[in-house]
């Protein structure tokens, strides 16, 4: 198995360096950029609120939301700045982070156009399926622009992301971006934009799947007789356990598994249960059926000017 990537703390705008031949040179503290996000929504406050546990500071993350209720929830629980308008966070970010559906991107984008023409921050988006090109082009291109597909795990630190930038990323922006969402979790480059369909399918909406065993697994064993609490401590443990091993042990999902399958045993019926069901397959299709409607979120909305 690869060796994760190790996290990095954030990386900020590195600020040219002065000498005075009077004074002896001071080590400063680059100022971290300011992020802000159009959007109050889960992926956003998951990303903000990832930042702000791995030492971002405060003051260097802003959001916008319409809605007075996801700003109210920014405001009492990340203690984070937020505003009404769109543009009011445009104007003063030097990254904005995209984080609208991808239904009401466009407008979104359009509304920012002036705002971002004037300040030219590095754009990441995070919208499911809507395309680079179709972004650039709302946003009245030449602007450098990162398409990231994050999930929500990013809120405790345990995120993993797919990137993909457009040529106008310079390498210090490439590395602003990786930075950030390094600082919430593993990232990965992407060699090509359509990619970021199949991550969407497997990282973006996968702690969903994980999720869904999880609940699927406890009611099974409240069924069996345990009560609530020790089904959800057993079944959240061993999910903890797995995951951890697979991730720690440097030693393949299936040899893991054979380990705890004893020749004739239980977990051997369990398992035999769940291929019987289709489980493989079931995981095939629940991808493409993602990855499709990544490319039908593009098209439904990624078309106009
Ligand atoms: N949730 C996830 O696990 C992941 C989501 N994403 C992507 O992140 C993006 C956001 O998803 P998610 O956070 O789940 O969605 P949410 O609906 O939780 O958040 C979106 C927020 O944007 C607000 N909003 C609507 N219109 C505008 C506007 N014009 N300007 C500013 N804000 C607006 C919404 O307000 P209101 O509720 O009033 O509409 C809402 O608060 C999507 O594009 C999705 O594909 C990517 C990876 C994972
Ligand atoms: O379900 C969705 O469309 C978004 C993108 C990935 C996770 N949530």
């Amino acid at each position: 198995m690869p060796a994760r990537k190790a996290k990095n703390r954030v990386r900020a705008v590195k600020t040219p360096r002065r000498t005075s031949q009077k004074k002896p040179a001071r080590r400063r503290t680059a100022r971290q950029p300011l992020v802000g996000f159009i959007g109050a929504g889960n992926m956003a406050r998951s990303l903000a609120g990832g930042l702000l546990k791995n030492g971002w500071a405060r003051n260097r993350l802003i959001l916008a939301d319409p809605d007075s209720a996801q700003r109210s929830a920014v405001e009492k629980v990340l203690k984070l700045k937020t505003y009404a308008t769109n543009n009011d966070v445009a104007a003063r970010a030097d990254i904005l982070v995209l984080a609208v559906k991808p239904q009401v991107l466009r407008a979104a984008a359009l509304e920012l156009t002036q705002a971002v023409q004037r300040r030219r921050p590095l754009v990441i988006s995070v919208a499911a399926g809507v395309r680079l090109a179709d972004l650039e082009r709302w946003l009245g291109g030449g602007l450098p622009v990162v398409r990231v597909m994050p999930n929500t795990a990013a809120l405790i630190g345990s995120g993993a992301a797919g990137l993909y930038a457009n040529p106008r990323v310079a390498p210090e922006q490439r590395n602003q971006a990786e930075s950030i969402l390094r600082s919430v979790g593993v990232t990965v480059w992407l060699a090509d934009e359509s990619l970021l369909d199949v991550v969407t399918a497997v990282s973006g909406s996968g702690p969903a799947y994980f999720f869904r065993v999880m609940e699927a697994l406890e009611r099974a064993a409240i069924a069996g007789g345990l009560d609530a609490a020790t089904a959800r401590l057993l079944t959240l443990e061993t999910a903890f356990g797995a995951a951890k091993m697979a991730l720690e042990g440097g030693e393949e999902p299936a040899v893991l598994r054979a380990r705890v399958t004893s020749p004739g045993g239980t977990t051997e019926q369990a398992l035999g249960v769940l291929e019987s069901g289709g489980i493989e397959t079931l995981f095939h299709q629940a991808v493409r059926a993602a990855t499709r409607r990544a490319r039908e979120l593009a098209e439904m909305f990624g078309k106009g000017a």
